[in-house]
């Protein structure tokens, strides 16, 4: 339903109808774009004003419908095209072809694929204006079969989320708009996030390496549950090589790598049904190896020091979300994607079977555990995102303070 122009502008040709029903019975109707038909989802709203790119290829949200309060989305279309269609040298040995992670990438996606179930935007930019751009966002959505809606009062529609909290909606466009009651029915069939288990849908199946830049200081195996293309990207900066896992992983993978350290990833879904996860952290704590977590890495964390997760009312989700360092005092402008938080005493160091612990951040906002430390095993995760590929770059330190973990894990950093 769109014709491109000589000049790569996407201009509708007949606005196809699009409706998203939530759960509740709100229904608001706009125009289709991307692909056309119908998708469920989780109805969250981010306020990040820039990155929507690195948002879609997000795996944290699978099975979420994302809603951007940004009044505009699509100016700066699609920027594709792996870096390694381009590499003429020989890829090190085990180094995934088809995967755009490495400190050379120049596109933006964070994962090979959309992720996020659908979007919604109020104003479709339906020229991209950037130099970097290599299509514009309605046809990459296409392509991948992601359905979108435009025209949406996505303000009003995050007001009502805010206060009803996130739930289950639908996307429904072109011939599949049918009347409302059978819509929500459709909607009230699907499965809400809260017990939803979903980090094996997004985990590599096999064993990836990004390899350090420069030389290489220190090994890490990271558990695949959604990474994003920015992390090891970040370690590998840092003189790291890191081993990406799939999300089934065990000790005996971790040590077969030679991991100096172990990174627990961001990824989707309902931490609560993390078992396996939690049972391999805790043979990590046990074991003395370093250890940072982000995102569900931080829930997973959590889990094996004995707290528990639950889901927060609408979640976090934008670029510009403080957190305040308790070690320095410090506050940082974050960026968040979480829809499940740790409850964690926030009023001194508490127990755990590894030893004493205690959170290491919260938000400003509404006083969420956002980051918690151990304080006799070299162990700590932050709930938001130091690897924020759209920025900002406040918590780019944290990577440095892993680094520090593991050199003074090494015979020497321990006799230091
Ligand atoms: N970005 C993430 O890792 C999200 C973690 C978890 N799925 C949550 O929604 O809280």
């Amino acid at each position: 339903m769109t014709s491109t122009s000589p000049d790569g502008a996407t201009t509708p040709t007949t606005p196809v109808p699009a409706v998203l029903v939530l759960e509740d019975g709100r229904v608001h109707r706009g125009t289709a774009f991307g692909a056309t038909g119908t998708a469920f989802g989780e109805a969250v709203f981010t306020t990040g004003m820039t990155g929507y790119q690195e948002t879609l290829t997000d795996p944290s949200y699978r099975r979420q419908i994302v809603v951007a309060t940004a009044p505009q989305i699509g100016n700066t279309g699609w920027v594709a095209g792996s870096s390694r269609d381009r590499q003429t040298t020989a890829l090190p040995e085990g180094v995934r072809a088809d995967v755009p992670a490495g400190p050379q990438d120049p596109d933006d996606n964070e994962s090979k694929a959309i992720w996020v179930a659908g979007f919604v935007v109020r104003d479709l930019a339906p020229r991209p204006s950037n130099w970097r751009a290599t299509g514009t966002l309605s046809d990459e959505m296409a392509a991948q079969g992601v359905v979108g809606i435009a025209g949406v009062d996505t303000r009003a529609l995050t007001r009502h989320l805010r206060t009803a909290g996130a739930m289950r909606c639908g996307i429904f466009s072109g011939s599949d708009v049918t009347d409302v009651e059978t819509m929500v029915a459709a909607v009230k069939a699907t499965d809400g996030m809260a017990g939803a288990d979903l980090s094996g849908e997004v985990s590599t199946t096999e064993r990836y390496t990004v390899p350090a830049a420069g030389e290489q200081k220190f090994t890490v195996a990271a558990l695949d549950l959604g990474i994003k293309a920015n992390t090891p990207r970040m370690l590998a900066a840092r003189g790291i090589t890191t081993h990406v896992l799939p999300a089934t992983a065990t000790i005996e993978d971790v040590r077969a790598v030679g991991a100096d350290g172990v990174f627990l990833s961001n990824g989707p879904g309902d931490p609560a049904t993390a078992d396996a996860m939690v049972a391999l952290t805790a043979d990590v704590l046990e074991a003395g190896i370093p250890l940072f977590g982000i995102c569900f890495g931080n829930q997973i964390l959590g889990r094996a020091l004995g707290l528990g997760t639950y889901k927060l009312k609408f979640g976090h989700r934008g670029i510009n979300q403080p957190v305040q360092d308790r070690r320095t005092g410090q506050v940082l402008v974050s960026a968040h994607n979480h829809g499940f938080a740790v409850d964690a005493p926030r009023d001194g160091d508490f127990d755990t079977p590894y030893g004493p612990a205690r959170v290491a951040f919260t938000c400003l906002n509404d006083d969420v555990v956002e980051g918690l430390e151990c304080l006799d095993k070299p162990a700590f995760s932050v709930q938001f995102h130091p690897e924020a590929a759209a920025g900002p770059h406040d918590a780019g330190y944290l990577f440095d303070r892993f680094v520090e973990l593991m050199d003074s894990n090494t015979p020497e950093g321990k006799n230091a």
